[in-house]
């Protein structure tokens, strides 16, 4: 793909506008995705960070989540964030009573893992090999379990967690690139999306 690729923000609840920031600055088209419509327009996903609750309760409500559900299996790339790494998850643990996601990547995702509001903390993180990355971890999930087709992109300092993964199109972080200035995980995942 040699012209820029148009990718959505999951936009109903979270943090858009600085993933938006950022697709952008990794060269993308960022546009925001809260119908069906706006889904089917674009080439890949983001999903931000949030409350993975409230996002799936909306997504039910506008109508979002099977559709989002299809294009997934249909094989679109999609980058979830913390509350976005909990939606792209199969399987979730310590999420309120019927939680849904869209799930995806084979792995089990406890939610606020790392603790309270209160615990949450910044650290330096080697991503995918790229060299240490600042990150921020707030009221962050951690993959407690991947299937065999899930590659381990990082883990936390802080109890050697798994905090990124990757499945085929399909890439989640514990924590907030896009709220620590750098843009290399997206721009990581805009590659993903040119490569595909
Ligand atoms: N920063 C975040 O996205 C937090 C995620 C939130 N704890 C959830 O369960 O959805």
């Amino acid at each position: 793909m040699t012209i820029a690729p148009t990718i959505g923000v999951f936009a109903l609840q979270g943090d858009v506008r600085e993933h938006a920031r950022c697709l952008e600055q990794a060269g993308a088209k960022a546009v925001a995705v809260r119908r069906p419509e706006e889904l089917e327009a674009v080439d890949a996903l983001v999903v931000p960070g949030g409350e993975s609750t409230t996002m799936w309760k909306l997504a039910d409500a506008f109508e979002l989540l099977e559709p989002l559900r299809a294009r997934i299996k249909d094989g679109m790339p999609a980058y979830g964030s913390c509350a976005g790494m909990i939606m792209l998850a199969d399987r979730i643990e310590g999420g309120i009573e019927g939680q849904q996601t869209i799930g995806g990547i084979d792995m089990v995702v406890r939610r606020n893992a790392f603790g309270r509001q209160v615990d949450s903390f910044e650290s330096d993180i080697d991503f995918a090999g790229m060299g240490p990355l600042r990150a921020v971890f707030i009221r962050a999930p951690w993959v407690e379990s991947v299937g065999s087709d899930v590659d381990v992109l990082a883990r936390a300092e802080a109890g050697d967690r798994i905090v990124a993964v990757r499945q085929g199109p399909l890439l989640a972080t514990s924590f907030h690139p896009e709220l620590t200035g750098g843009c290399d995980v997206h721009s990581y995942f805009v590659e993903m999306v040119r490569e595909l």
